[in-house]
């Protein structure tokens, strides 16, 4: 069964426990966090002091989408303030001896570790890392903002890490994140997707639980 991941960042900011209880009511399976720095990506989001206080109000599994420079810097404070799986992008990452260093931190401390990718990264630059991996995030939209519409080079992409894991036998879920609704879900899916990142098609709209149970 498809994993269904609400992003926080289209939720009404004002009333977050009411927005979050209404996700984990309908089904929700994990809860997306994007943390946007407004140096790695053009906008600005919430952090790890957030973090912690949604983290006292849910049981949903927290999957925290770093999109921030020097990641490395800051994921303690991630780990602190209760992120289940942390995930950063390799394009936020200088060499291949920190980012190694970055994945075997985050697993010593417990917390699953993921790398997203975005529309113009190929899977090539992470197949190094994919036998450490609990999850590969692939992006559909240029990270930075919700509301963008699908982009299909997500597809191909899915479809080449679903055959490497086959491959490889490497055990990571593939995630899909951004321009996700019934029509893009359904193509993941048929690509072989684990989990759909969907912001805005869930939170504009009356009533969550439809949404999310239509991407299932
Ligand atoms: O990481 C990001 C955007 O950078 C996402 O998680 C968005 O928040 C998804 O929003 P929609 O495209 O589903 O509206
Ligand atoms: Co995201």
């Amino acid at each position: 069964m498809i994993k269904v991941a609400p992003s926080l960042l289209s939720a009404n900011f004002a009333c977050l426990k009411d927005d979050i209880e209404k996700i984990e009511n309908g089904k929700a399976d994990w809860l997306h966090y994007d943390v946007m720095d407004g140096h790695f990506v053009p906008n600005i989001s919430f952090g790890y002091s957030i973090l912690k206080d949604v983290s006292k109000v849910t049981n949903l599994f927290l999957d925290v989408h770093l999109m921030i420079s020097e990641p490395q810097k800051y994921v303690d404070e991630f780990i602190k303030s209760g992120a289940n799986l942390i995930v950063f992008h390799i394009e936020a990452m200088e060499n291949k001896e920190d980012t190694l260093a970055l994945i075997h931190h985050i697993k010593e401390n417990n917390v699953q570790v993921g790398i997203s990718i975005k529309p113009n990264t190929p899977v090539d630059a992470i197949q190094d890392y994919l036998s450490l991996l609990d999850v590969v995030l692939v992006m559909s939209v240029e990270p930075g903002f919700g509301g963008q519409s699908f982009k299909e080079i997500a597809l191909d992409k899915i479809k080449d890490l679903a055959t490497r894991r086959k491959e490889n036998s490497t055990h990571y879920l593939i995630e899909v994140d951004g321009g996700i609704n019934a029509t893009t879900g359904k193509q993941c899916k048929n690509a072989g997707v684990d989990v759909l990142v969907a912001g805005s098609y869930v939170f504009n709209s009356d009533d969550y639980t439809q949404r999310i149970t239509s991407l299932k």
